[in-house]
């Protein structure tokens, strides 16, 4: 047995949700360059759950049943204020609402189809609010209920902030819902996925999910980002600052990709947002920053952005807090998890690979006593 580093190259099972294929991505068939210039994030959703667009009456019924769901239990609410909030990474506070919301839904262990339906839509209807009610908790201020009338962009600045968004913060945010919601056999997809092929439930599959999307080498690579262009300042110092990770032989965070060798097809359009938006806000430095590092960064090495990369200034763009970017990553990809979760049960089987082992061998037993100090 040889043991393929990190599973490389490894094709660990089939999907109909999303692919890639020669650096083209694609949720069930539809090309993402469409989907993020016509698709609104509801019906990506109905997209990934169903495997097909939805009609007029059916986008109608399911964002009605997202908005009828949006509402957090008060448990969870007081929860937030039962610890020191300004010390909790929101990606930790999320990962123990989920695994919380797990324990006030009486269908949580009811493994039936339509029963896991109605927790996927409670899910993807509650996760915004969660991470919205932190947000605002963590700074006094009272959670804000969210609308029945707004689209799940609006929403989540509007439960957010407190105020409508602006079309254009509404379009942009959407893209990115848009942009983020799957992508095939991703680590936390996986983590998902292999949670739940022992037939443990959705809600173990999602609070699964948010921890590995946590990490740098993945999600937490958007707020990584943020931090870097903060640490570089202004456009003049991206040169010395790039360089000199380069030479120390450190990661660039938001450069580079296990699938795509070309670049990811997302990044353009998150380009183009923060580009938009940086003009917009009179901030254009965190556009400029970033276009400056991608020029450098490229010159390099064959590294080319990733999603991650352009979404960190469209998020700051935005007015949101830096931690809160990977958060929304969950937001969206919680649409992603939940269709590889159901597709996972619809033709289960345990996912149990083997390691090839590198240990000691033939060891003989020295009782403790013998062992000396
Ligand atoms: C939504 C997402 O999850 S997108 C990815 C988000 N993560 C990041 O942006 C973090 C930065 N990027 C990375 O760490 C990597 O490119 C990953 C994790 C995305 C992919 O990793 P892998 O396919 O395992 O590549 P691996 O880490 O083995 O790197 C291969 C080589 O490229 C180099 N490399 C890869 N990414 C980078 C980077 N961002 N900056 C500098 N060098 C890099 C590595 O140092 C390594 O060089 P070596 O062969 O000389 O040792
Ligand atoms: O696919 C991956 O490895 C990481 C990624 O880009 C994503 O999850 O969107």
């Amino acid at each position: 047995m040889t043991a393929t580093r990190g599973l490389e190259g490894v094709v660990a099972t089939t999907s109909s949700v999303s692919s890639i294929i020669d650096d083209t991505l694609t949720y069930v068939g539809y090309n993402i360059d469409d989907l993020a210039v016509h698709a609104s994030f509801e019906e990506v959703i109905y997209l990934l759950w169903h495997l097909k667009l939805p009609t007029k009456q059916q986008l109608a019924e399911v964002k009605q049943q997202l908005a009828e769901n949006a509402k957090i239990p008060q448990a969870v609410i007081e929860h937030f204020k039962s610890y020191d909030i300004d010390s909790v990474h929101p990606m930790a506070a999320l990962r123990t609402a989920v695994s919380l919301l797990g324990l006030f839904d009486e269908e949580a262990d009811v493994m039936n189809p339509d029963a896991n339906y109605r927790k996927m839509i409670r899910l993807q209807a509650q996760i915004p609010t969660i991470v919205t009610t932190f947000a605002r908790v963590r700074k006094g201020l009272d959670p804000i209920t969210p609308r029945t009338d707004l689209t799940m962009a609006a929403n989540f600045l509007y439960t957010l902030t407190g105020e409508e968004p602006s079309e254009i913060a509404e379009e942009a945010f959407n893209k990115a819902l848009v942009l983020h919601a799957d992508h095939e056999l991703n680590a936390s997809t996986f983590t998902a996925r292999v949670c739940v092929a022992t037939l443990s439930d959705v809600y173990s599959g999602v609070t699964a999910a948010i921890g590995a999307l946590k990490g740098p080498l993945h999600g937490g690579a958007n707020e990584a980002v943020m931090k870097m262009l903060t640490e570089i300042g202004e456009v003049e110092n991206a040169e010395s600052y790039i360089g000199e990770k380069l030479s120390n032989k450190e990661k660039i965070m938001g450069f580079g990709h296990r699938v795509y060798r070309n670049g990811d097809p997302r990044a353009k359009h998150l380009k183009e947002m923060s580009e938009k938006l940086s003009k917009l806000t009179g901030e254009s430095k965190w556009y400029e920053m970033s276009a400056k590092v991608e020029e450098i960064v490229t010159s390099e090495k064959p590294l080319p952005p990733n999603v991650d990369f352009y979404s960190a200034s469209v998020y700051h763009s935005l007015g949101i807090d830096h931690d809160l970017f990977t958060p929304i990553f969950a937001v969206s990809r919680v649409s992603g998890w939940l269709a590889h979760i159901r597709e996972q049960y619809e033709n289960n089987r345990l996912i149990r690979p083997r390691a090839d082992y590198t240990g000691p061998d033939m060891q003989v037993y020295v009782p403790l006593e013998q062992r000396g100090k």
